[in-house]
């Protein structure tokens, strides 16, 4: 079956970020937004990722991309996915009275974000992540969380559930008045769609792992696992949090050469790493998926040298968007001042 290839032709903001009316056309293939520090170069990446998964990809919340002083910002957006034009707008309203998030495709309200998914794909990757491998857990979980969303929805839908009974158990263990059954009713909910994750978590990695690089090795430990959160209920009692599930002790460690990449490698080796996992990835969504989506890639230049970011160009395929400090050549560079 021929794929479904997904391609932004322009989009237009509203009060987004440091824009209040900005507009720009994108080319098929490789464009670079450059400009100086401070521009809007990665505001831009988040806004075209916005229309495809409504949150930002920079963990930042919702109200912080309303640019300072106004109620709302809005995104819109004309898309090519396959042979269809469409066109995606997404708003959010934030003031004393109201918090609204609304998504329009084709002018009509769109009852879930996940179907704007079927219509358009972008994939953020942000160059300066690769730091998670000497960062924290919850980095790696984060940037794994995302990749693995992106292969499986039902991993998506999974970790959103759990994260909502996470969030409301947290809250409930700080009440002076703790609701012990209730407590212990969200553990058992929980408990099933802990075990899912940590299960699919394994098979992705299992999958990722076949793309990348000999060179490197990536492996998942999952604490949790054989752990039963309601078990722990004393612990997290007297601690007012959640003390055990996926989304505490477990990790992924990185190897170079069969030795722990955090230790070993070098700065360069892990930059290196960092590529090979996404253009793993890339090669996997290739393999498994029968759309092309679109990549966006913050600051590679900054992090690639000269040799890798060729070989990482010669490696792209389809749309991609990029933002870098100066132009690229062979890429249709969209300049920006400071101004926005
Ligand atoms: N909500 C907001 N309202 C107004 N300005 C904002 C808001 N959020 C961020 N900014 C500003 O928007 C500008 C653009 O930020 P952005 O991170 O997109 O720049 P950039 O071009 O990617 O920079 P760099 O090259 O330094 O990474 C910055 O000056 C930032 O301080």
């Amino acid at each position: 079956m021929e794929k479904k290839r997904m391609v932004i032709e322009s989009i237009y903001l509203r009060n987004f970020r440091n824009f209040s009316d900005f507009k720009t056309n994108f080319k098929d293939g490789i464009n670079v937004i450059y400009g100086p520090n401070g521009s809007g170069k990665t505001s831009i990446l988040e806004a075209v990722a916005y229309l495809s998964n409504p949150r930002s990809f920079r963990g930042a919340r919702d109200h912080q991309l309303i640019k300072l002083g106004e109620k709302f910002f809005e995104i819109n957006g004309k898309i090519l996915s396959g042979n269809e034009s469409h066109e995606i707008t997404i708003s959010y309203h934030h003031d004393e009275i109201k918090k609204e998030k609304i998504a329009y495709l084709d002018g009509f309200k769109v009852k879930r974000f996940r179907d704007i998914q079927e219509i358009f794909i972008a994939i953020p990757f942000s160059f300066k992540d690769y730091a998670m491998i000497d960062g924290y857990a919850t980095q790696r979980r984060d940037f794994f969380d995302d990749i693995f969303s992106l292969l499986d929805l039902e991993y998506y839908e999974i970790l959103r559930n759990y994260e909502k009974l996470l969030d409301e158990r947290n809250d409930l263990l700080k009440e002076e008045n703790i609701d012990r059954d209730y407590v212990i009713y969200l553990a058992k909910e929980m408990q099933p769609l802990a075990e899912k994750i940590v299960e699919k978590r394994e098979t992705m990695i299992k999958e990722l792992s076949k793309y990348l690089d000999p060179m490197f090795k990536v492996e998942y430990i999952s604490e949790f696992k054989g752990k039963n959160i309601v078990d722990y209920i004393e612990e997290d009692i007297a601690r007012g949090i959640t003390t055990v599930g996926p989304h505490v002790h477990d990790d992924y460690t990185f190897y170079y050469k069969g030795n722990p990449a955090k230790y070993f490698a070098s700065e360069g080796q892990k930059r290196l790493l960092y590529l090979s996992l996404v253009l793993a990835f890339r090669k996997l969504i290739e393999e498994t998926k029968l759309y092309e989506p679109v990549f966006l890639f913050d600051d590679p230049v900054n992090v690639l040298d000269p040799h890798l970011l060729e070989k990482f160009i010669s490696h792209l395929s389809g749309q991609v968007i990029i933002a870098s400090l100066s132009p690229l050549l062979g890429a249709y560079n969209i300049g920006l001042t400071l101004e926005g």
